[in-house]
């Protein structure tokens, strides 16, 4: 529980409480309450298998909780929320195959409405911050995994969105190029006033953040300050 939760606040973000998640027999999230903010940077740590991606679907609107209230005071009801507001870095990959990197991360915004060649320049400008250049014109088959990583990540924070959730986003990174991933998510996030939750397993990329969520078999500890 980042904060307490009685106080009603039209700029949080995210206002969740005693969220449950089952999946058949499997309850993958037993009880999660938290807020998020503007500018918020939290990472989500546990155990495999103990929550993390479950919580980020749901604070995303990606799936109806089967337990629990949840809402987005500052963002409008859940059908508002993508694309645009909120962005998934997801863990798997979610690169749409037809498509070349370029117009992957050029994608959200022509959904909404921005104009191609817009759209296009923005996402090309994200790409070179991401040092992929090179590969902008390949299709998702062509690149390597750490190459699609950093292009979902670029297509995360095309539209400037107010949340990012970020699930494993340096899994398949090598230590500097995941520095230089989060250098890039925390950048776009500070110019926007973005709030930030990254589940990952590696210290190194939670000592970036400022306060830690630790999951543990489906219940979510209240918040720390990270180390
Ligand atoms: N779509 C699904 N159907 C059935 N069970 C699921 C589904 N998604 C997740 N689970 C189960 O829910 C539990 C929590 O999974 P979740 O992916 O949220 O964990 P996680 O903490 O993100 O793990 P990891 O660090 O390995 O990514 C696990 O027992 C998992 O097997």
């Amino acid at each position: 529980m980042a904060r307490p939760l009685k106080i009603e606040r039209t700029g949080d973000l995210v206002r969740a409480e005693h969220l449950q998640q089952a999946y058949g027999d499997t309850l993958a999230l037993r009880d999660a309450s938290c807020i998020v903010q503007p500018g918020d940077r939290t990472a989500l740590l546990g155990t495999s298998g103990s929550g993390k991606s479950t919580l980020l679907h749901l604070l995303g609107g990606l799936n109806a909780p089967s337990g629990g209230q949840i809402s987005w005071p500052a963002l409008g009801e859940v059908s508002q929320l993508r694309p645009g507001k909120v962005s998934f870095v997801f863990q798997a990959q979610s690169l749409l195959a037809p498509l070349t990197a370029l117009e992957n991360v050029a994608l959200p915004l022509l959904l909404l409405n921005v104009p191609a060649d817009v759209a296009q320049e923005r996402a090309g400008l994200l790409l070179e911050q991401l040092g992929l250049n090179a590969v902008i014109q390949q299709l998702p088959e062509e690149l390597s995994g750490g190459q699609a990583q950093r292009v979902a990540v670029a297509r995360a924070l095309v539209t400037r969105p107010q949340l990012v959730l970020a699930d494993e986003p340096t899994g398949q990174l090598d230590s500097v190029n995941a520095q230089h991933l989060m250098d890039v998510l925390l950048g776009a996030c500070d110019a926007s006033g973005a709030a930030l939750i990254v589940a990952t397993h590696d210290p190194q990329i939670a000592r970036r953040l400022t306060q830690v969520w630790r999951m543990a078999n489906g219940v979510l500890a209240p918040a720390e300050v990270a180390a």
